[in-house]
């Protein structure tokens, strides 16, 4: 049987690679700040002409009306946020907007594909340091081409763990996040690390430079992508009670097996968040 989504993956990667073009030529006009949650959750004219690039070409391409779509800038002004059994691309235009704007050198596009709720493919273009990192399902994970797997560290004490602290600057939820990293770094491990970009952390355990990312607060623009690259590069994803992966719940562990997962879990201080999905008034 004909490969049925080989078309939309080939052209996300194309999309992805000339929306990180864009970023990578913005002015610096269009690296001045707006605020969108609080005052620290950024957003930059970039973001929005990103996502309109990548929106405008994926339904030119494939504009039936059959396709959905969810954009982190387009929840932002109001559209759902809902995943349904319908062919959705999940679109962050600019993960790691904060560091857009300060010149720090990890900047990710990042584009998904589900159907049935599942993802099908997703890519991620970290494009300061021009890396294209892909995976379909069942068809393995790619860097520049060039397959990349998971770690083989077993052993907590020799792993690398990626951590975030997000945009909620609650004294509750801040004292959650740093307890959690204090007791992981103390586990001991060789070292924690965060590079500023959900998509790209995935990518950073998807090719074994680290064995684990978890965060408590992202939303599913800025993991969908990387959830299939690190799979596919053989590693795994779990909620952050050891559960399943829920891409609508704002909690991830990505890890490069279950050892390693296991043991971030039992140290992760978990704190409430509210869906991606819930209703809008609740939000
Ligand atoms: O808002 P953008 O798209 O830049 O993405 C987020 C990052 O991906 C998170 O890991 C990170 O923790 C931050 O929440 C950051 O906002
Ligand atoms: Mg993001």
């Amino acid at each position: 049987m004909a490969d049925p989504w080989q078309n939309e993956y080939d052209f996300a990667v194309q999309v992805a690679r000339v929306a990180g073009a864009v970023i990578r030529n913005a002015g610096e006009d269009e690296t001045k700040v707006q605020t969108k949650s609080c005052a620290v959750d950024l957003v930059t004219q970039t973001d929005e002409r990103v996502e309109k690039i990548i929106i405008g070409s994926l339904k030119e391409q494939f504009g039936n009306g059959t396709h959905c779509f969810i954009g982190e800038e387009s929840v932002a002004k109001g559209e759902p946020c809902i995943l349904t059994d319908k062919p959705t691309w999940i679109i962050d235009p600019v993960d790691g907007t904060t560091n857009f704007v300060h010149g720090f050198p990890f900047v990710a596009v990042s584009i998904a594909f589900a159907v049935n709720k599942e993802l099908e493919f997703g890519v991620v273009y970290s494009c300061l340091e021009d890396k294209m990192y892909k995976a379909r399902k069942g068809k393995g994970a790619f860097c520049n081409d060039e397959p990349i797997k998971v770690s083989d560290v077993n052993d907590i004490n020799k792993s690398i763990i990626i951590s975030e602290h997000g945009t909620d600057r609650s004294i509750e939820k801040v004292t959650k996040i740093f307890s959690t990293m204090q007791k992981i770094l103390c586990i001991p491990v060789h070292g924690l690390r965060g590079s500023g970009t959900a998509a790209t952390n995935m990518c950073l355990v998807a090719s074994g430079a680290s064995e684990a990312f978890f965060e408590i607060g992202i939303h599913c623009w800025d993991i969908a992508a990387g959830a299939v690259i690190v799979k596919e590069a053989g590693g795994l994803l779990l909620d952050v009670d050891g559960g399943p992966f829920d891409l609508m719940s704002r909690r991830m562990v990505s890890a490069n097996n279950k050892v390693i997962a296991d043991r971030i879990i039992k140290e992760i201080e978990i704190f409430q968040v509210v869906r991606d999905d819930a209703p809008i008034q609740k939000k």
